[in-house]
């Protein structure tokens, strides 16, 4: 229900206006995750995640959502494991969301929307000398996936714990970036649990804005791209 009253012209958002396809795109992101589709891959290990919280620099809006940048100048926040061949270095990350909780998210699960994701942006210092260059290689960037969704918080349980869910499952494919350049260099892992959000929460991701001072407001909401094509890819799973 949510896709059909996801109106045609916000798919042709400025920001995407030009990008709805990558010309011969063959591993374009977002897609729907069809769980029954997905192949439970035994070689999968546990994700694991280094992040030292000394290497947060600042907060900013980049005109797509905003974003929180790392000290990638060392390996002091990685991930390893998983589908990965070695370590990669937390570069920042930054949220999608709607303009309202029918929908957000850029993934979907069985055609199931989230009112936002997560997105932590991560390159393989191994292959590549800078993040910049990392976009361009063919296995370059991880991105991991991680699904919010609202709940009503009774204060005395809210926990602010890390933005990982505890459950360890997920799904990986080989996909894009879902902004531009929209390159063909991102392994996804996308989590199977999401994280739960207060309502508040998503209701200030809406009160951001896509203009700068002294141009007419445009609230930064529907900042997600619609579901590309799975051509000939097959979504692994970490979990029977
Ligand atoms: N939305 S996303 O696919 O995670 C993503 C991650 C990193 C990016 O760097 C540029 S440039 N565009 C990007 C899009
Ligand atoms: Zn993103």
């Amino acid at each position: 229900a949510a896709c059909s009253s996801f109106r045609l012209r916000d798919a042709l958002h400025p920001l995407w206006q030009s990008e709805l396809s990558v010309s011969g795109g063959t591993r374009q992101s977002p897609i729907n995750i069809q769980w029954r589709d997905s192949v439970y891959d035994p070689h999968l290990k546990p994700l694991k995640i280094h992040y030292d919280p000394t290497t947060c620099l600042y907060i900013w809006n980049n005109g797509y959502s905003f974003q929180v940048e790392f000290d990638d100048s060392a390996d002091k926040s990685v991930i390893m494991g998983g589908p990965l061949e070695n370590h990669y270095r937390l570069k920042q990350f930054h949220f999608h969301w709607g303009a309202i909780n029918e929908w957000g998210s850029e993934h979907m699960v069985d055609s199931k929307v989230y009112p936002a994701e997560l997105h932590l942006v991560h390159w393989n210092p191994v292959t590549s000398t800078s993040f910049e260059e990392a976009i361009m290689e063919n296995n370059g960037l991880v991105v991991i996936g991680v699904f919010l969704k609202d709940t009503i918080v009774e204060f005395d349980v809210f926990d602010p714990s890390c933005l990982m869910p505890s459950c360890p499952d997920y799904w990986t494919y080989d996909g894009s970036l879902t902004t531009p350049p929209l390159t063909e260099s991102v392994t996804w892992i996308i989590k199977k649990t999401p994280i739960e959000v207060d309502q508040n929460q998503l209701e200030e991701f809406r009160m951001l804005l896509f203009t700068s001072a002294g141009e007419e407001e445009k609230r930064m909401v529907d900042n997600f791209r619609p579901l590309q094509p799975l051509m000939n890819r097959t979504v692994r799973s970490s979990f029977r």
